[in-house]
């Protein structure tokens, strides 16, 4: 009898970007280097440093981290504007591995056709061009937990064959019980024809308290990403803590991460001093 190897989960932490957007904290160029270096040391997969369309200063920190790192990928966020796009391609040209993370939005005004066309043109042409520059390009659903299933399941499938190699589904406000999440995420696998094409995702806010758990009951739909947070920084409540992910997946059966859980004290001690947050 053959027993099957634990998966491995790629952790993808975006404490210096999403954590960024926690109420009254802010991280200089300094101190993203910091922590990111401590992120590199103990294994964090895919370090996502800012989001340079939004904020300027995001591009000098995209840009410093993507020459500092070597085995950690550095990642940017753009929304499907060219412009954002450029930015975080030229930000990431240094990195050893580097990564664009584009958003759009899936949850539309209204059912109209003409919105739908044109969000799913956003979604091509946003791919099309990122992959121009890179050969890791994420993109993320935005607001996928209130969005019809339909649209979000076509707006997927188009992601990946227009060159998506990781798909995020967020629960963006964090609405959702673990259950609810869980069902979102098997809609998505089984009604995705091209799904194994790439790595799926999930990033889940923490409104309701269920952050880490919604991340966890993705896992046996076949997530193989999980986007998190140092002591759970992120916008409102935060997102998913990396600690708690580490810990819950080591040791597992069918899972694991390249990450020791007792590493991920020193990273949140790091952040705490940082921000003056302590861990949940
Ligand atoms: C980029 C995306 C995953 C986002 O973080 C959106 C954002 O922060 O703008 C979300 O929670 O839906």
């Amino acid at each position: 009898m053959s027993e099957k190897s634990p998966t491995k989960i790629n952790i993808f932490d975006t404490t210096l970007r999403d954590g960024e957007l926690t109420p009254e904290v802010t991280m200089n160029l300094q101190q993203k280097i910091e922590i990111a270096q401590l992120q590199e040391a103990i294994g964090v997969d895919i370090i996502e440093v800012g989001y340079p369309g939004a904020f300027p200063k995001d591009f000098d920190e995209v840009l410093a981290l993507a020459k500092i790192i070597k085995n950690s990928t550095v990642c940017g966020l753009a929304s499907s504007k060219s412009s954002e796009i450029e930015r975080v391609a030229e930000a990431i040209k240094p990195a050893n591995r580097g990564r664009i993370h584009l958003y759009s939005t899936v949850n539309l005004k209204d059912r109209s056709q003409t919105l739908k066309n044109h969000a799913l043109n956003l979604i091509k042409n946003s791919i099309t061009l990122a992959r121009n520059y890179c050969d890791d390009v994420e993109w993320s659903a935005f607001d996928a937990a209130r969005s019809d299933r339909g649209f979000l399941c076509k707006s997927v499938e188009l992601a990946i064959s227009s060159g998506a190699t990781t798909v995020s589904i967020p629960d963006s406000f964090g609405s959702l019980t673990p259950e609810e999440f869980s069902e979102l995420i098997a809609t998505v696998v089984n009604q995705v024809p091209n799904i194994d094409r790439a790595i799926l995702s999930v990033h889940c806010h923490n409104d309701r308290g269920f952050a880490v758990e919604n991340s966890l009951a993705a896992l046996p739909h076949g997530v193989r990403q999980i986007e998190c947070s140092v002591n759970g920084l992120g916008a409102r409540k935060g997102n998913a803590d990396l600690s708690q992910i580490v810990i819950a997946l080591s040791p597992s059966p069918d899972y694991f991460t390249d990450i020791n859980p007792e590493s991920c004290n020193n990273v949140s001690q790091l952040v705490t001093q940082i921000t003056g947050i302590e861990p949940p």
